[in-house]
């Protein structure tokens, strides 16, 4: 049995805790609220976040960082990603944090790029102090979390820089209704995860407009032309772009109501500006500060990215909506 902490107590951590428990681990949940922690441990729900799913009796949580890594062979990292580089400081504050989090095996769960530094999130955590590169990892793949919290069966990928320590990360999440496979291409499947977020805005926005399923197809299959095309030129492999970390995620996240960015598009799409968007998900859509860093990434390295631009100029600069279906047919002729 191995004691993992999840850090992050969200929809995706807490979920992600009850897998861990299934695979067998011993779990404790860091939650930034006492209440939720509280919550968690003495009602096994997570009310704001599951609503009254019932998690396994064996997760407990605390709001104190310190308890949550007393004795942890391994950390899961739930943080959302433009508030993680602030959180993981403000833990270095605390009794006995200031030289960073224990040097165990760190497997980041989130999909977003740093907006100011454009740092990917296992970047993030090295540069913080809170992983060291040999030992940080990533999930990405299609896990909308509330069909996981059902335990309905799907995959999803874990990388690694080595294939050892993919392979201690897939049998952490090893529960009946998981399978992870490994990957060692961890810049691949991060740009994949967090690409794929801005992407499915552009098509919850045409849905919003009222465009059909062709629209929807042409977004997807050209968004993970861009996606493919950035990471390709970061160094990521191009077959991570079409397996369960690229397009498994991208058809997930652009095709389902449960996704929050998606939602958020479609609520852009329905004529709501980005801040009532933005307040009626309620959740964290990762793509709407992930945009502007992927475009600054992608202008860097000389990469076209329209869909990605058409989402920064709606959300960043208030262009109209419509933006995101010219994107798709304002070109000059080219190959596909
Ligand atoms: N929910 C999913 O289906 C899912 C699946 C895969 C990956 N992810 C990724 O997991 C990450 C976490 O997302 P989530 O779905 O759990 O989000 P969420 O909106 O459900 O929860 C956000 C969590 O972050 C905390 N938080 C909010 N603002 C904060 C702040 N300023 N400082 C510190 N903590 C703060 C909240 O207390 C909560 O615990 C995201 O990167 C997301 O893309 C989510
Ligand atoms: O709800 P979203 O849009 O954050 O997507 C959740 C997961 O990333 C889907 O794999």
């Amino acid at each position: 049995m191995t004691r993992l902490a999840v850090l992050g107590a969200g929809s995706w951590g807490t979920t992600f805790a009850q897998v861990l428990a299934d695979a067998g681990n011993d779990v404790v949940l860091w939650a930034r609220r006492e209440e939720v922690a509280e919550e968690i441990t003495e009602h096994h729900t997570n009310h704001s976040y599951l609503g009254e799913h019932e998690l396994p009796a064996s997760v407990t949580a605390t709001s104190r960082i310190q308890d949550a890594l007393d004795g942890a062979e391994g950390l899961v990292v739930a943080v959302p990603a433009q508030s993680l580089r602030a959180t993981l400081s403000s833990w270095r504050e605390q009794p006995g944090l200031a030289s960073g989090l224990p040097a165990v095996p760190v497997l980041s769960l989130t999909k977003g790029i740093e907006r100011g530094t454009d740092a990917r999130i296992s970047e993030v955590l090295i540069q913080a102090g809170a992983a060291r590169q040999d030992l940080v990892g990533v999930l990405s793949g299609p896990n909308l979390s509330a069909e996981i919290a059902d335990r309905r069966p799907c995959g999803t990928v874990v990388a690694a820089p080595s294939e050892e320590l993919a392979g201690t990360f897939a049998r952490w999440c090893d529960a009946p209704y998981l399978r992870a496979y490994t990957s060692t291409d961890v810049m691949g499947v991060e740009i994949a995860g967090a690409v794929k977020n801005v992407v499915a805005i552009a098509v919850g926005a045409a849905s919003g407009l009222g465009h059909g399923h062709n629209t929807t197809a042409s977004l997807i299959t050209r968004g993970l032309a861009e996606i493919t095309r950035l990471g390709v030129a970061l160094g990521g492999t191009r077959e991570t772009f079409a397996g369960l970390a690229g397009m498994g995620d991208l058809v997930a996240t652009c095709a389902s109501p449960l996704s929050r960015n998606h939602r958020l598009g479609l609520a852009l799409g329905r004529g709501l500006s980005i801040e009532q968007a933005v307040a009626e998900v309620g959740q964290t859509a990762e793509g709407v500060a992930t945009a502007r860093a992927v475009a600054d990434l992608a202008e860097r390295l000389g990469v076209d990215m329209p869909i990605t631009r058409s989402v920064v100029a709606v959300v960043d600069h208030g262009a109209s909506i419509e933006q995101v279906t010219t994107a798709l047919l304002s070109r000059s002729v080219r190959p596909e």
